[in-house]
């Protein structure tokens, strides 16, 4: 089987951009305010990011962008298990020149066989401040519904001592617009794993959204977004509901040409065993 081909996405005048909230966390299950505190996936939350590898794995993708955090790192390096191209995801470390060092790989095919994936703390959550740990239940009940809810969904206002989502939208779509907008320009196909805030800034941006409308922007955990970068534009294009339903996940022509060469090659393989 010719490696190269069956592994390199197709090199065309759009770039594709998936999108995905992490899988459920531990303390999403208790209902606590989890913001930049580091918790991992439940069960329950692996199993979301294996599910949503399986939506994606005749995806096209060169590189891929987590938070700092597990629970995002968690669901991608999982989710990528499932992809066709079978590339190895490698966390980049270049936070200093000795980790630089330390982790070099030293083989170019073995490099081509893998997938790099960059951690960035300016994905992270949005900082809940004083509320992080805290029951959303019992919070909502001593500060009265309304003010949670201006507090977890509007556009200014800041929980005490924490981030609003526009403070957040500065820190996320800036890294957005100086690391991952050129790879997409440059052609690259690229997948972001981050948290429900940080990404509704994103989408802000994606979908242009006023500070009125992304009030009702709701992300589920582990449910990948497609958006389609041509001529300098985001086209949101769906969220998958599956790899075989070609109806919500209107795949373009290109993509539908990657898909099929990736179910070409596997039946291939299948053959060869
Ligand atoms: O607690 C959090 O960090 C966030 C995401 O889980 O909660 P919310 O969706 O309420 O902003």
């Amino acid at each position: 089987m010719n490696q190269t081909s069956y592994h390199e996405p197709l090199s065309t005048n759009e770039s594709t951009l998936i999108i995905v909230r992490h899988g459920e966390s531990m303390w999403n299950e208790k209902n606590l305010f989890t913001g930049c505190v580091d918790v991992p996936l439940t069960r329950k939350g692996v199993d979301e990011a294996i599910q949503a590898g399986k939506i994606l794995s005749t995806m096209p993708f060169d590189i891929v962008y987590t938070s700092a955090l597990v629970r995002s790192k968690m669901t991608a390096m999982l989710a990528l298990t499932q992809h066709c191209c079978q590339k190895v995801p490698i966390i980049i470390h270049n936070e200093k020149e000795e980790a630089r060092f330390f982790s070099q790989i030293y083989s170019e095919d073995t490099k081509n066989q893998s997938l790099p994936v960059v951690t960035a703390w300016q994905l992270n959550e949005r900082m809940y401040g004083d509320l992080q740990g805290l029951n959303k239940q019992e919070t909502a009940e001593i500060f009265g519904k309304e003010q949670v809810y201006n507090w977890r969904r509007s556009y200014a206002v800041r929980p005490p001592n924490g981030e609003s989502l526009e403070m957040c939208l500065k820190r996320a779509v800036t890294y957005f617009k100086d690391n991952i907008e050129p790879q997409l320009m440059a052609g690259k196909h690229v997948m972001v794993v981050a948290h429900a805030n940080s990404l509704r800034s994103i989408i802000m941006y994606l979908d242009n959204l006023t500070p009125q409308e992304v009030i009702n922007l709701e992300l589920s955990t582990g449910v990948p977004m497609l958006y389609i970068y041509k001529d300098g534009k985001f086209i949101r294009r769906g969220s998958p509901a599956g790899p075989k339903e070609a109806s919500v996940y209107a795949y373009t022509s290109n993509l539908a040409l990657y898909k099929q060469k990736c179910d070409e090659m596997l039946q291939e393989t299948l053959k060869e065993r």
